[in-house]
Parts: C-alpha cells; sequence; structure tokens
C-alpha cells in the first residue's frame, strides 16, 4: 500500500539499534528493506541468541552499548520503557550534540530522556508500532528540546521508509501509544476472532484467514484513502433489512463500540504510567 518507493541507499548516517527486539527489529527490518545499508548499522542485545538473525543479514552486532554508540550518529533506544533511563545513563559519556537519540519507549518522557542522555544532547521521542516490519508502521514523532529541523527532517526519512509519520507535541504521546502504538494488537484480535467467526460458520480456516486479511487490508485502503469517513463506509455496506444492519446490532448489544474507545483510553493511562 505504499504510494513512494522508498529508497535509503544514499542515506549516510551511521546508526545503532540498542535493544533490537520486537519493535527495534521491526524498525531496523523496515529499514533494511527500504535499501539502507546493513553496514552502516550496529544492533546490541543482552541476548544473544536475538543477535543471531541481524548477524546473518551482514549487521554488525555487540553486547556492548558503549562502544556501539561510540560510532553512531544515530542511536535507536528500543528497550523496555524501564530500562530506557539505565541504557541512558550507561552510553551518556559517548553522547553528545553531534548524536541524535530515537527513543521508541512508550511513556517514556523527553524531560526523562534528555535529563539521562546530558546537555545539549538532541532527543526524538517517537511512538511506532510494528507493521514497520512490513513497510507499513505508524510513528508519531515529538522533537526534544535540542532536535532542530534538520535532524528532524533525517529521522522523518529513515521513518517514512518504513511507514508514515506525524509530528505532535509531546502531550498527545500517551494518545497515540493508546491508537497506534497498541492499536495492531487490537486489530489482530479483531482479525483471530473475526477468522474464528468464519470456522464457527463452516469455512476452513486457512481460507477463513484469507478472507479475513484481504477484507481488513481492502478496508484499510478505504479508510486511509480518506474520500468518506468510516461511518459513511459502514453505512454502505448496510443494505437496510440486510445482512451488516443485523450483525451490526449484534456488535452494538456488546457495546463493541465503547469498549473499542476505552481499550484507547486504558492503553493511553498505561502508557503514562510506564514513563513514571
Ligand atoms: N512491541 C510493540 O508493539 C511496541 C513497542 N514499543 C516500545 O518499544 C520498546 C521495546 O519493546 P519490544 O521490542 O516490544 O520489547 P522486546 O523485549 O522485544 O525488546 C527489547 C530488547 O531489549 C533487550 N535488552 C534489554 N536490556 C538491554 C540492555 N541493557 N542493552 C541491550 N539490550 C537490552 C532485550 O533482550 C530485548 O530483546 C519498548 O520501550 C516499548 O514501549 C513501542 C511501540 C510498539
Ligand atoms: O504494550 C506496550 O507497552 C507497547 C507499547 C505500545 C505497544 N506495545
Amino acid at each position: 500500500m505504499t504510494s513512494d518507493t522508498p529508497d535509503l541507499s544514499t542515506f549516510e548516517a551511521r546508526i545503532a539499534v540498542l535493544g533490537a527486539g520486537m519493535m527495534g527489529g521491526a524498525v531496523l527490518s523496515g529499514l533494511l528493506a527500504a535499501d539502507l545499508s546493513a553496514e552502516s548499522v550496529i544492533v546490541t542485545n543482552i541476548d544473544e541468541d536475538a543477535l543471531r538473525p541481524w548477524a546473518e543479514r551482514g549487521v554488525q552486532t555487540s553486547d556492548d552499548n558503549v562502544a556501539a554508540t561510540r560510532d553512531a550518529d544515530i542511536v535507536f533506544l528500543a528497550v523496555k520503557p524501564h530500562v530506557a533511563a539505565d541504557l541512558l545513563d550507561e552510553i551518556a559519556a559517548e553522547l553528545s550534540e553531534d548524536t541524535l537519540v530515537v527513543s521508541l519507549a512508550a511513556g517514556v518522557t523527553l524531560s526523562t530522556l534528555e535529563g539521562h542522555a546530558g546537555a545539549g544532547v538532541p532527543v526524538v521521542r517517537v511512538m511506532p508500532n510494528t507493521p514497520a516490519l512490513v513497510g507499513e508502521g505508524m510513528f508519531v514523532l515529538t522533537p526534544g528540546e535540542h532536535c532542530g529541523k534538520d535532524r528532524l527532517e533525517a529521522v522523518e526519512q529513515l521513518l517514512n521508509a518504513c511507514g508514515r509519520t506525524e509530528v505532535v507535541p509531546e502531550r498527545l504521546q500517551d494518545a497515540a501509544t493508546g491508537l497506534s502504538g497498541s492499536g495492531p494488537a487490537y486489530l489482530f484480535y479483531v482479525a483471530d476472532a473475526l477468522i474464528e467467526g468464519g470456522v464457527l460458520e463452516g469455512l476452513p480456516r486457512p481460507m477463513a484467514t484469507r478472507l479475513v486479511a484481504q477484507t481488513l487490508f481492502g478496508s484499510a485502503a478505504m479508510v486511509r484513502q480518506g474520500d468518506e469517513p468510516p461511518a459513511t463506509l459502514r453505512e454502505q455496506v448496510t443494505s437496510p433489512g440486510g445482512s451488516t444492519a443485523a450483525a451490526l446490532r449484534v456488535l452494538d448489544a456488546g457495546a463493541v463500540r465503547h469498549h473499542l474507545g476505552a481499550a484507547v483510553s486504558a492503553s493511553t493511562k498505561r502508557s503514562a504510567e510506564l514513563g513514571a
């Protein structure tokens, strides 16, 4: 669904991904798929097994965050939120105003990040999501005090190659966690439930999976195209007295709309707690 062909083959900065697990790995996979040179990247992890697949893809690997940071222009912080401050303390001596720190950690504020990175170090807080893995991530960015326009544009260029970006004031970052950061989980949950519904009605599971995948993909494409609001698109599927109206009545009886909104709010609240 990506309209422009992403191309990072000429991107020059050296990149370190510290703690490349699920999310850091998804971003890195997206960047490599957009032709970022594997030789310009180093990944770290305290878990050796997590590094092996990267070494097989030609990426330099290390268990030494300090050494990895030393040679990097852009440092992705991809560890769990409760590890972020300690990791910054560990690498702070290698950071300077020439290094850009990009945090992917839910909830961790710019004030915490900047406080631990050290004086004058440019920082960007980002809320990513895992579809970065297939080049369709959503990245919500807030630049810190020392991150100028050029640096922000460099991060946008990188992340636009594996999805789409929005820049927001920091007060909206936890809501972004609740909506797009956690969002893929809600949609995978819905996909899983729909597949089970199809199986209950007699469809073979692989076929039910294909039907659901294409239905989600096509519906997402229509929502993203933005010609009509989703409420109108839903009406277009809902024939008077028809099958969809019967189905939507069941969803309303189960207060599914309310629960989806409440799920976004619960994740938003938890995101703020994770950074506290
Ligand atoms: N998984 C997701 O969908 C999303 C995750 N995030 C954020 O991404 C960050 C990472 O989350 P996940 O990738 O899901 O977790 P993860 O557990 O898959 O990855 C974290 C990795 O960091 C490694 N690690 C731990 N301490 C380390 C250290 N001191 N030095 C180097 N490596 C270390 C772990 O071994 C692990 O592989 C979190 O802060 C989370 O809030 C944000 C949005 C979405
Ligand atoms: O569950 C979490 O805390 C992370 C942040 C958003 C998605 N996964």
